[in-house]
């Protein structure tokens, strides 16, 4: 792609992002460009070969796709201090929780080409879930070209604004939950008497190849789960114990939660 990708924020989602598009080699370290206001932040992007700069004005003036990677609450004083730098042309990609597509043409003041995305960390290992929703401003042609630039590093579906929060909930924030079942099931096993690095490895490929059977063979989680429990055996006994004390109603309360604030972060 002959484009510069232009990032402003070197946060964990600015940077996986990044990661994650140069390990695909969709663009060249020297088509990207990323600001941050954290020298140590930008040492690190450095080391990637991309450019970088303190001076966000400067990223919005080489930009022709332009990441908004900071968090949703400098998300105005940022658009404010870039608005007048952009190019005429450039797609905006906002990330950040909350930010609907409304309030971030409201802060450019104009109708700028807007691509509003829920990205997840694990773009940084090419396994990461992305929903877009592009505004009308876009041609299918823009909207190819940003779904490639997802599909870099994941997987890249297009949705309704309106599932957006649940988006947030479902896989911008979850990777989050999955790395503490990790943690607690090699808690466990640590408990039993394995080393710890062994226990991380386990635990997360039971976690990896469970997700690819889901993925892969289309059957109802409920079946694969009923694959496991051999009678009487020692499967059913831990769904009995994690049935007993909420394990599902545990998830399904923090998803909500988890779609409250986003719903409460975009009235702000
Ligand atoms: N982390 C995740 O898993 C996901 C995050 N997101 C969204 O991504 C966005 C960024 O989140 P995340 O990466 O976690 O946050 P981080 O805090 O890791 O990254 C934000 C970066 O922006 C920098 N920054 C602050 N102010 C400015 C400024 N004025 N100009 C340039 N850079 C600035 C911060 O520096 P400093 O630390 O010095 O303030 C920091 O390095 C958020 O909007 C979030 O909702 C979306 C999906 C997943
Ligand atoms: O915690 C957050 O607000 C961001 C959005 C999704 C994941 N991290």
């Amino acid at each position: 792609m002959q484009k510069t990708i232009g990032f402003i924020g070197a946060g964990n989602m600015g940077q996986a992002i990044m990661g994650g598009i140069l390990k695909s080699k969709l663009v060249s370290a020297v088509d990207i460009i990323m600001s941050d206001l954290s020298e140590e932040r930008l040492e690190l992007a450095k080391e990637c070969g991309i450019k970088v700069t303190k001076d966000n004005k400067e990223v919005a003036k080489l930009s022709d796709i332009l990441v908004l990677s900071i968090k949703p609450n400098i998300y105005s004083l940022v658009i404010k201090e870039i608005k007048d730098y952009i190019k005429n042309d450039v797609i905006i990609i906002t990330i950040a929780a909350g930010k609907d597509i409304c309030s971030t043409e409201e802060s450019f003041g104009r109708k700028v080409k807007v691509v509003r995305a829920m990205p997840n960390t694990p773009a940084l290992v090419g396994e990461g879930m992305t929903a877009i929703v592009p505004n009308e401003k876009l041609t299918t042609d823009e909207v190819d070209e940003v779904v490639k630039i997802f599909n870099s590093f994941g997987k890249v579906e297009i949705v309704s604004e309106k599932l957006m929060d649940a988006v947030t909930s479902v896989s911008g924030s979850s990777p989050a939950y999955v790395f503490m079942f990790i943690e607690a099931m090699a808690d466990a096993a640590v408990l039993d008497g394995m080393p710890r690095d062994q226990a991380y490895r386990m635990a997360a490929q039971a976690v990896l190849g469970a997700a690819k059977m889901v993925l892969e063979t289309g059957k109802h989680p409920g079946a694969l789960k009923d694959m496991v429990c051999s009678p009487a055996g020692t499967t059913i006994e831990a769904v009995a114990t994690l049935e007993r004390t909420g394990f599902r109603s545990s998830i399904i309360s923090a998803m909500q939660s988890c779609t409250k604030k986003s719903i409460e972060m975009s009235k702000k």
